[in-house]
């Protein structure tokens, strides 16, 4: 069993760069990290049809669910694996497909709220703020929607107007204020060479601390049993009527 000893939150405006920050900073941990999608999170809205649901406001925090965000990382958080929600955003709703996610060393959220949430901010070691100009992302937004996310041009253009640019300004700009350090331009090399030098040596360590603790029971279980045979030998001066574990030759009865 895994506990996590390293949770990161990657948050900024749609087309910043977190997606690409967080494969980077991660790119060396191998099978140490699990990465979670705050899209995964917005609510099931099964019960609305589509053309219903393609009128919704996905920038405003009311669009995901956060009660189960929460619980998850908990879950995660206690060594426990989480089935994760995974989203379709061609047909604006959560997919019928779960995926089952192992805790691991590294947990790293990442979405446009990802740091919104008081709950969940308190439960990250690592705050970041992705900070990109709003011309460079939409353009970027552009680009992704209609190439990836089945949108057209004019669709993408009333969106950012109506709901992206006002709720960015409204909820996920405020909340840089929550992050410990703010990289501005996305994927600059030298913040994701530091925070790469610092998520190795949270890895490094948890693995030392842990091989250390492993190695002090390990001490601790030999002393042990080393101090039930010098109890039960009375060869030694043990207490014959204490009696002893006839496995490691102690019990009295036998004289050995
Ligand atoms: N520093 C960068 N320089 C150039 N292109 C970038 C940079 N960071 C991200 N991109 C590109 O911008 C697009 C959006 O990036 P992504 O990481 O998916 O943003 P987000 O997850 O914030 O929506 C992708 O095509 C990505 O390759
Ligand atoms: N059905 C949906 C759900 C969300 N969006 C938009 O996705 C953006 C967040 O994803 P990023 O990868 O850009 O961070 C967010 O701005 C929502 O507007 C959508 O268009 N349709």
């Amino acid at each position: 069993m895994t506990i996590p000893s390293f949770v990161i939150g990657i948050a900024g405006g749609t087309g910043a760069g977190k997606t690409t920050v967080s494969r980077l900073v991660t790119r060396n941990l191998g099978d140490d990290v699990t990465r979670i999608p705050l899209d995964n999170y917005y609510e099931d809205r099964s019960e609305l049809s589509i053309e219903e649901r393609r009128e919704i406001n996905y920038d405003h925090p009311s669009a995901f669910e956060w009660d189960l965000l929460r619980e998850h990382l908990e879950a995660l958080l206690e060594g426990q694996s989480i089935e994760m929600p995974t989203y379709d955003f061609e047909v604006h709703n959560r997919s019928e497909e779960r995926v089952t996610v192992e805790p691991t060393d590294v947990i790293v959220l990442e979405g446009i709220l990802a740091l919104h949430d008081e709950g969940i901010n308190s439960m990250m070691d690592l705050r970041l703020y992705v900070e990109t100009d709003a011309d460079v992302r939409i353009l970027r937004r552009i680009r992704r929607d209609v190439l990836d996310r089945g949108r057209d041009l004019e669709g993408v253009i009333d969106q950012y107007l109506s709901t992206v640019k006002p709720m960015h300004e409204r909820f996920i700009e405020p909340s840089k204020s929550h992050a410990d350090l703010i990289i501005p331009e996305g994927a600059n090399s030298v913040a994701i060479d530091l925070i790469e030098e610092k998520l190795h040596a949270e890895v490094e360590g948890d693995a030392l601390r842990n091989w250390e603790r492993g190695s002090l029971e390990r001490e601790l279980a030999e002393k042990r049993s080393l101090d039930v045979d010098v109890d039960s030998d009375p060869a030694a001066g043990g207490d014959p009527a204490a009696g002893g574990d006839p496995a490691t030759g102690g019990d009295a009865g036998t004289g050995e």
